[in-house]
């Protein structure tokens, strides 16, 4: 019998995502651009070995599947994608669909859902979060295409995805790039989550000198709480992880400099392109940059005077509720950008649907996300999701401790860039009157730019006084 569906590309989440089709009943069709791995992928998929049918060219490949094909290429982003592409459109027939399953830039999936508009096959830009685990046994996928793309995946991606309370936290989100913008601007959010996690672990670390272990173990508590959540879970078994070499904190002798492969920057400049700021993901993403010079930082710790001030360290409760605020700020912010760019793009993305599917499977799976979904779907002022009434009420309790931590991390001399952005976001949302008036100001002054009166329509300059 032929396969359901094909899976080319196995690496870490390709082979992932196979065994989990296998495992869910499907035959699947399977190739890698280094035939070699072939083999040693069915020997390590045992019995689900059955349901696989192995190809070494992609003529075969392609085909060994039922029609209408559904491929999902699980390949690097960027030009392995379009040279795939080239490669396997001669072989498609009406109908065929592919799947582009990477971290792609969603300009790209655009550009190539256009190119084979109009070819008979169809392209589709998914989003796939979960890590290697995730792949396995459960992602959260984020789909945009072809309704007719969405039917023929429907029932596959439905059946591997990862459950909350039964649902399946997979949807077509809307045409074209969609699905990638999504799982961009969840990597967007996944960022900020991080980075503020490891700005509270530098508070203890380096405020109160509380070894890694303590920090885990305070961590771990939180998981009974509103923080419930994938990377907290993550974080405290890591500061609670001893490295066998050393007998040290597994975390104390990892470098402090953060890689990334570029979705939390695409998130930032799509941001900027559509006049947002999502200054709590920016704060991370250049967080991240400011941590790969390491050598620059040992020079200049010792030169920097730190200036600090008298402070106490804030205590485990204002700890959590802080992270707590500017987690909801981060991801209102996420949902912001979401908003726009389906406006942007015409996508009539379904925010609250996005946030049931991103309720388990994903990196950023939280308590947190079922509450936004329901606010979502409430009442709204302005589209912003912390004006929503429930989610105002939750930053209402727990804004004063974001304030006490900032302060406390700012008189303390410890760097807190995610958590102080998404504090100075929420209060220039609080501000009827914010201060752009000055800016108004001295662009008219220095480049005649031009304003907007308060109490007449129109466009005016002021007759500035003359500086010579
Ligand atoms: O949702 C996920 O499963 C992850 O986000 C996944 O996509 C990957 O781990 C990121 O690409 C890491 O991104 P950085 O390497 O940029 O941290």
């Amino acid at each position: 019998a032929k396969a359901d569906i094909g899976v080319y590309g196995l690496g870490t989440m390709g082979s992932a995502l196979a065994l989990n089709l296998a495992d869910n009943g499907f035959r699947v069709a399977v190739t890698n651009r280094e035939v070699e791995w072939i083999a040693p992928f069915l020997t390590e998929a045992g019995p689900l070995a059955e349901s696989l049918l192995p190809a070494s060219t992609l003529e075969e490949f392609v085909a060994a599947l039922n029609a209408p094909r559904t491929i999902l290429f699980m390949i690097p982003s960027g030009a392995p994608m379009d040279a795939m592409i080239d490669m396997v459109l001669p072989l498609l027939e009406d109908g065929d669909t592919i799947i582009d399953g990477g971290n792609a830039d969603f300009n790209d999936t655009r550009r190539r859902f256009a190119r084979l508009a109009g070819t008979g096959a169809h392209f589709v830009g998914m989003g796939v979060s979960g890590g290697e685990d995730g792949a396995r046994h459960g992602p959260s996928m984020m789909v945009g295409g072809s309704d007719h793309s969405w039917q023929q995946l429907k029932p596959m991606a439905e059946a591997i995805a990862a459950k909350f309370e039964g649902s399946p936290c997979v949807a077509h989100l809307g045409p074209d790039g969609a699905g990638h913008f999504v799982k961009t601007v969840h990597n967007g959010i996944e960022y900020a989550d991080m980075q503020m996690i490891a700005e509270v672990y530098g508070i203890l670390r380096d405020g109160a000198g509380w070894e890694a272990p303590r920090i885990g173990a305070l961590f771990e508590g939180w998981q009974a709480g509103k923080l419930s959540s994938y990377l907290i879970e993550v974080t405290a078994a890591a500061l609670q992880t001893t490295d066998p070499d050393t007998g040290l904190p597994m975390v104390d002798v990892i470098l402090d400099q953060a890689g990334q492969k570029g979705t939390g920057r695409w998130t930032v400049i799509e941001a900027l392109k559509m006049g947002q700021s999502a200054n709590a993901i920016e704060a991370a993403v250049g967080a991240r940059g400011w941590s790969s010079e390491k050598a620059a930082r040992e020079l200049a710790q010792p030169i920097l005077s730190a200036g600090t001030l008298e402070a106490t360290v804030p205590v485990p409760e204002d700890l959590e509720a802080a992270l707590l605020a500017a987690r909801i700020l981060a991801h209102a912010q996420g949902f912001r950008l979401l908003a726009a760019a389906s406006d942007e793009f015409d996508w009539s993305l379904d925010l609250a649907r996005i946030s049931e599917i991103w309720r388990a499977g994903c990196i950023i799976r939280s308590a947190l996300l079922d509450d936004f979904a329901q606010a979502l779907r409430g009442e709204m002022p302005a589209g912003h999701l912390i004006l929503s009434p429930v989610i105002a009420a939750m930053l209402a309790d727990a804004i004063p401790a974001l304030r006490r931590v900032v302060v406390a991390g700012v008189s303390l001399g410890v760097p807190l860039p995610a958590l102080s952005a998404s504090l100075a976001w929420y209060d220039t949302m609080r501000h009827a009157r914010g201060t752009a008036n000055v800016i108004q100001a001295q662009r008219d002054f220095f480049g005649a730019h031009g304003f907007e009166r308060v109490d007449k329509q129109g466009k005016f300059h002021a007759n500035w006084p003359d500086l010579a």
